[in-house]
C-alpha cells in the first residue's frame, strides 16, 4: 500500500492564459501522479469555489497562489501518510478539513488537483492505465464525441446567441472512426463558410465563430457542413446544443441578440420544440436558466421524449441538486465537470446515481483547459457514453481525443463505441 510521501502545487496557465491549479503527489515507492484543473468561462452559480488571489499585480488579481498554498501546507499535512489509492478517505479528509459547503476555504480547485493528482500516482503506482485503476472490472466503452464546432455566447464575441454547436457522430462503428467523421465535418463547415463570406477564426473551444444572421442559420450551414463530408445528418451524424442559457437569462426573459427578441420560458420551450422538429437535434444543454425548475420540468414533459435534455449549470455535478432533478423530472441527463464539485468521489458519486436512475452521463471539459487528459479515461472507466471536449483542434481539447484513441488501442478486439445507444431516446 503506498501512502502520500508529499505534494507540490503549482501555478499554471489554461488555454485562455489565464493562471489555473495543478498538483503533484509523490508516493513513498517513488511514484508520482500529475493534475490539472480546468477553469470555466460560463460558470454556474452553484458551482464550488475557484479560489482565486486578490492581489492585482499578479494576472490582475486572478493568480492562484492562495490555492498552490492550501495544497502545500494544509492538504499536503493532512494528506501525508494516507493510502493514495483509497480515494474516499483521503477526499472525505480533504472535505472535511476544508469545512464549508461550497469548498471556499481551500479552493475546489486546490481540492481536485489533489485528488485527481493522488488518483494518478496510484494508477502509476500499480503499473496500470487510469481508466482500469478507476474501475479495474469494467465493462469498458468508449464515449461518442460531442464536437463543438461552431462557438458562440460567452465563448466567442459577435458570434451566436447559443454557446455550443455540437455534432455526435452516432452512427460509426467504432470511436476512431467517430473522431475520423467529426473532423471531416469539421474541415468541411472550415470550407462552407469561407465560401458563403464568413470568417474562420475559432472560438475559446476551436470551433469556428463567424457572424451569422440568426441563430437558426449555424444550424443549417453544419447540416450543409454534415452532408457535404458525405454523411447523413442525424442517422450517421446528429447536432447538440448547448445554450448555456443562464447567460440570456435578463429579469425572467431569455434575450437573443442575433434576432433581436426576448422570450418567455414557455417561449423558449416552444422555440426548442419547433427546432427539435425540424432539425436533427438529439441534445439540448442548459436550455433553460439555472433555477428556472419549473421551466425545465415544462421541457421535459414536451420534448424529453425525444430529446436528451442535459442540465450542466443546472445540476453543477452536484448530488443534491442532482436528487432534486430526478425527483421533479427536470431533465434526463447531467453534464459531469469535475471541477464544479471539487473532488474525483464526489463526481463519480453523481455518474452513478444519475446511471441509476436510467439517466445520461456526459463528461465534459472546461472553455479554459490544460493538457491534463483525466476526463477521456473516466469516460471510459465508468462508461458514461458520451465526452465534450471541444473542436477536433488545439492542444488542450485533441490531447483528450488522442488519449480516448490511445485507450481503443490498448483495449483492441475489447473496445466498444457507444454509438447511438448512449442518447437512450427513441
Ligand atoms: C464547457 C462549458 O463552458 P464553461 O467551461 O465556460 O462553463 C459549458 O458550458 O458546458
Ligand atoms: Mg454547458
Amino acid at each position: 500500500m503506498p501512502v502520500i510521501r508529499s505534494i507540490k502545487g503549482h501555478e499554471i496557465l489554461d488555454s485562455r492564459g489565464n493562471p489555473t491549479a495543478a498538483a503533484t503527489v509523490t508516493l513513498d515507492d517513488g511514484t508520482t501522479g500529475w493534475a490539472a484543473v480546468p477553469s470555466g468561462a460560463s460558470t454556474g452559480t452553484h458551482e464550488a469555489v475557484e479560489l482565486r488571489d486578490e492581489d492585482p499585480r499578479r494576472y490582475g488579481g486572478k493568480g492562484v497562489l492562495k490555492a498552490v498554498r492550501n495544497i502545500e501546507s494544509e492538504i499536503a499535512a493532512a494528506a501525508a501518510g494516507k493510502d493514495a489509492a483509497d480515494q474516499k478517505a483521503l477526499d472525505e479528509a480533504m472535505i472535511a478539513l476544508d469545512g464549508t459547503q461550497n469548498k471556499s476555504r481551500l479552493g475546489a480547485n486546490a481540492i481536485l488537483a489533489v485528488s485527481l493528482a493522488a488518483a494518478r500516482a496510484a494508477a502509476n503506482s500499480q503499473g496500470v492505465s487510469l481508466f482500469r485503476y478507476l474501475n479495474p472490472a469494467g465493462p469498458y466503452s468508449l464515449p461518442v464525441p460531442l464536437l463543438n464546432i461552431l462557438n458562440g455566447g460567452r465563448h466567442a464575441a459577435n458570434s451566436t446567441d447559443f454557446q455550443e454547436f455540437m455534432i455526435a457522430p452516432v452512427g460509426a462503428p467504432t470511436f476512431s472512426d467517430a473522431l475520423r467523421m467529426g473532423v471531416e465535418i469539421y474541415h468541411s463547415l472550415k470550407s462552407l463558410l469561407k465560401k458563403l463570406g464568413y470568417g474562420t477564426n475559432v472560438g475559446d473551444e476551436g470551433g469556428f465563430a463567424p457572424s451569422l444572421r440568426s441563430n437558426a442559420e449555424a444550424i443549417e450551414v453544419i447540416i450543409k457542413a454534415i452532408e457535404k463530408a458525405g454523411y447523413a445528418p442525424g442517422r450517421e451524424c446528429a447536432i447538440a446544443l448547448d445554450s448555456a442559457a443562464s447567460e440570456l437569462y435578463r429579469e425572467g426573459r431569455y434575450v437573443l441578440e442575433r434576432e433581436n427578441r426576448a422570450l418567455s420560458s414557455a417561449e423558449l420551450i416552444e422555440f426548442y420544440a419547433k427546432w427539435a422538429a425540424d432539425y436533427p437535434i438529439i441534445s439540448i444543454e442548459d436550455a433553460l436558466f439555472e433555477d428556472d425548475w419549473e421551466g425545465w420540468k415544462a421541457l421535459t414533459a414536451r420534448i424529453g421524449h425525444k430529446v436528451q435534455l442535459v442540465g450542466d449549470d443546472l445540476y453543477v455535478t452536484n448530488i443534491k441538486r442532482l436528487k432534486r432533478g430526478l425527483a421533479e423530472k427536470s431533465s434526463n441527463s447531467i453534464l459531469i465537470k469535475l471541477n464544479q464539485i471539487g473532488s474525483l468521489t464526489e463526481t463519480i458519486a453523481t455518474i452513478e446515481m444519475a446511471h441509476r436512475a436510467g439517466w445520461t452521463t456526459i463528461v465534459s471539459h472546461r472553455s479554459g483547459e490544460t493538457e491534463d487528459t483525466t476526463i477521456a479515461d473516466l469516460s471510459v472507466a465508468l462508461a458514461t457514453g458520451q465526452i465534450k471536449t471541444g473542436a477536433p483542434c488545439r492542444s488542450e481539447r485533441t490531447c483528450k481525443y488522442n488519449r480516448l484513441l490511445a485507450i481503443e488501442a490498448e483495449l483492441g478486439a475489447e473496445a466498444r463505441y457507444t454509438g447511438a445507444a448512449a442518447f437512450r431516446i427513441s
